[in-house]
């Protein structure tokens, strides 16, 4: 008999190397397609999560930048319409956007497509140097409706002349829904950082992490001496006249401390409810509790709970389980959670004397008692 036809006369191509054609061109098709869907624009997934919420896309006004009158208003994470299903549990494994390995949160890949765009921040953590705010910051980072800037971009302090259009390059792209947030501690005793916040929305959250200011003090001046070994001791900065124990208050380290005054500076410009006082001190104890405050304060669901830390005994501070963007735990580096020179007992004691009264009033403003007398 004679054997198949492979080919049939007149083509160029034998038939098996052609359904081999036709079937790699199937699966291509059907890789794209779900490329496609991944990407959430597939109409049988669950409905695109870059489509904004009715009254997102409706504009809601309340931003004051300059020529950009059409940008979103606070807050699209409390308001957001994002369907349920692309909510992880909160107990749910995986990591804050950009995390490798399928654990992704929704959205995720339509940012790694370049989907999205640079938003000013929402909310801001504004201070206090050396109050625990990069630790704050990286927690909230896990969050999925949380992108932040890496870096501290000093906007409101040093570089407000270079006008919101720079400021905006600097936040990461977020989708809607996601919360757009920086930290930098200094705002907190930059004059001018309510107003020009204030300047920029309105609505703007704002959040400090504070610290025994004594503790903050010394901590700060650790810092310093980090980066110049030669500086005075911290007891012969901590006095304008060490006979008659008067403190010089215009040190820089002495000053952030005092709270109450800085915070008065604000009050101008913000009510207090719009202002979110994280205390330093359980941040570190307990950082799910300040967390799940945060979340609250932020609209955000409360995602980021005790599952996501453990305490680690080498650094002596709670670290993440699962760092953003992996899979490994994580804790901050080596310029967090500095070896303190031990201070001279009865410095310790005037400046704690010194800070009383600014505590007091602070704790009546903010109707918080921190616990640091
Ligand atoms: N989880 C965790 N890991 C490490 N460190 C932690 C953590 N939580 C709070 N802290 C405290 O954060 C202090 C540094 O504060 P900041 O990040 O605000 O410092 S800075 O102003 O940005 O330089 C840093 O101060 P020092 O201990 O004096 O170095 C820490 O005490």
């Amino acid at each position: 008999t004679a054997p198949p036809a492979e080919s049939s006369p007149g083509s160029p191509l034998p038939r098996s190397v052609l359904r081999k054609f036709l079937l790699m061109l199937m699966s291509l098709l059907m890789s794209l397609y779900v490329f496609y869907c991944l990407a959430e624009r597939c109409p049988s997934l669950p409905a695109p999560l870059l489509a904004a919420a009715p009254e997102q896309a409706a504009g809601g006004g309340g931003w004051l930048e300059p020529g950009s009158p059409s940008l979103p208003s606070w807050p699209p994470a409390a308001r957001r319409k994002r369907p349920k299903q692309q909510l992880r549990r909160p107990d749910a494994p995986g990591r804050g956007a950009g995390s490798g390995g399928g654990r992704e949160p929704p959205g995720t890949l339509a940012l790694l497509l370049g989907e999205g765009s640079k938003r000013l921040p929402q909310a801001i953590i504004v201070g206090v140097k050396k109050g625990g705010t990069r630790a704050l910051l990286e927690f909230l980072r896990v969050h999925p409706d949380v992108r932040a800037a890496g870096a501290e971009p000093h906007f409101f302090d040093r570089g407000y002349e270079r006008g919101f259009a720079w400021y905006r390059e600097l936040m990461p792209r977020t989708l809607d829904g996601q919360i757009t947030m920086e930290k930098t501690p200094s705002y907190f005793v930059t004059k001018e950082a309510p107003a020009r916040i204030s300047a920029m929305s309105k609505g703007t959250k704002l959040i400090v992490v504070v610290r025994d200011p004594v503790t903050r003090a010394i901590s700060d001046y650790t810092q310093t001496l980090s980066k110049k070994p030669d500086i005075p001791t911290f007891e012969s900065l901590t006095f304008k006249n060490r006979t008659t124990g008067l403190i010089d208050t215009s040190w820089s380290a002495i000053q952030i401390g005092i709270y109450a005054k800085h915070l008065e500076n604000w009050l101008l410009y913000f009510p207090i409810g719009q202002i979110l006082f994280i205390s330093g001190e359980r941040l570190i104890s307990d950082p799910a509790g300040e967390l799940g405050r945060v979340q609250d304060f932020l609209g955000l669901k409360r995602i980021i709970t005790d599952k996501h830390f453990y305490f680690n005994k080498t650094k002596g501070f709670p670290c993440l389980k699962k760092a953003e963007g992996s899979s490994k735990p994580h804790c901050l580096g080596k310029t967090k959670g500095r070896t303190h020179p031990s201070i001279d007992r009865e410095v310790v004691q005037r400046l704690r004397e010194f800070y009383r009264p600014f505590n007091m009033k602070f704790y009546q403003m903010t109707g918080h008692d921190f616990g640091w007398d």
